[in-house]
């Protein structure tokens, strides 16, 4: 049995804590009372515990070492979730950080030993909580996961055997590409979501299309002076793929506004933006939707 410490407790991290749970030992890292039970809800069917130990962080001491980390907390939160759980890793403890949008990998990578490997997973399983305690499991969607140290790059094999529940697990070389990708589908659907307050499926209306076109012209510019190869066609194609299967789905963004937390426009458009100023690079589109939400509350 492999030990696993799932940091966050999410709606991705109850997602995985059910998944990973069957066959391992599964601990979940939370910041609320640990007695409650937590549940996994799959459409209509009757939900079901989640087969995991709920534990604070003033736990962490009396447990054992953990074969694998899994962050499933959002991009601005990894660097302080990582600086607490530090401390308490193994000499080779196997890391993987899941989250939309882009973080700050390098600096990760920076902080751990050379026996430490570092895993990216990027997924398009979908979830919401519809309590503190309950994820609705609402989409499939594909998981890919990639290493981003030389450990891990080299030593693919450490990581799939010990995350094959995960359902439409697909293990890549090539993670930076995938997750350029990702955040583009993300840079097309999250704030504009979120700014007119609709599901992912109303995006495909005309009115949106000039400004999906920018958004994602810039984020391709940005990608190809990084040396990634996206096609324009290839991105628009993959937005409005992810509409049409999520159309009925609220993007995070658009949940994190109306729910008055902070959003990841920073790691999204901000990133492109970031870029853009590094390439020399023009991105109006993204500076003004960062710009717009971050006009709205709730945003780091
Ligand atoms: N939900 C979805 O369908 C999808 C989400 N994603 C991405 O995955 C990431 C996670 O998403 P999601 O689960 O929805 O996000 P949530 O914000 O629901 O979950 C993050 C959880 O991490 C907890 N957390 C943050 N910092 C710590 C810490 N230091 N110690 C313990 N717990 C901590 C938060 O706790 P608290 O509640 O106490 O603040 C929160 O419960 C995001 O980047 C999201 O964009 C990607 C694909 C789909
Ligand atoms: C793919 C998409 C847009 C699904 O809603 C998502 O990742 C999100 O909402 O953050």
């Amino acid at each position: 049995m492999t030990n696993i410490l799932i940091v966050g407790d999410g709606a991705i991290g109850l997602l995985l804590s059910h998944f990973l749970s069957h066959k391992n030992n599964v601990h979940v890292l939370t910041r609320k009372p640990t007695c409650n039970t937590r549940f996994y809800s799959r459409k209509n069917a009757p939900s079901h515990n989640i087969n995991a130990r709920f534990i604070n962080l003033s736990d962490l001491a009396q447990q054992p070492s953990y074969d694998v980390v899994i962050f499933t907390v959002k991009a601005f939160q990894v660097q302080d979730a990582f600086s607490q759980i530090k401390p308490y890793l193994a000499a080779n403890s196997i890391l993987v950080v899941s989250h939309n949008g882009m973080g700050n990998i390098e600096e990760l990578i920076s902080q751990l030993n050379t026996q430490q490997a570092l895993y990216f997973l990027t997924t398009s399983m979908a979830g919401f909580k519809s309590t503190q305690y309950i994820v609705q499991h609402t989409g499939e969607g594909q998981s890919v996961i990639g290493g981003c140290n030389k450990l891990a790059a080299k030593n693919p094999q450490f990581i799939s055997p010990l995350l094959q529940a995960i359902p439409n697990l697909k293990m890549v070389n090539n993670i930076e590409q995938l997750r350029f990708e990702k955040l583009l589908v993300n840079v097309a659907i999250n704030p504009l979501t979120a700014l007119h307050n609709i599901k992912n499926g109303q995006l495909r209306a005309p009115a949106f299309s000039a400004t999906i076109m920018s958004l994602l012209y810039e984020g391709c510019r940005v990608a190809n002076a990084k040396g990634l190869n996206i096609a324009l066609a290839d991105a628009l194609n993959n937005a409005y793929t992810v509409m049409a299967l999520t159309a009925e789905n609220y993007s995070s963004m658009q949940q994190d506004i109306a729910n008055n937390r902070p959003t990841e426009i920073m790691a999204i458009c901000g990133y492109i933006s970031e870029q853009g100023k590094r390439y020399n690079i023009k991105t109006p589109a993204n500076n003004e939707l960062l710009a717009k939400i971050q006009a709205k509350k709730s945003v780091v």
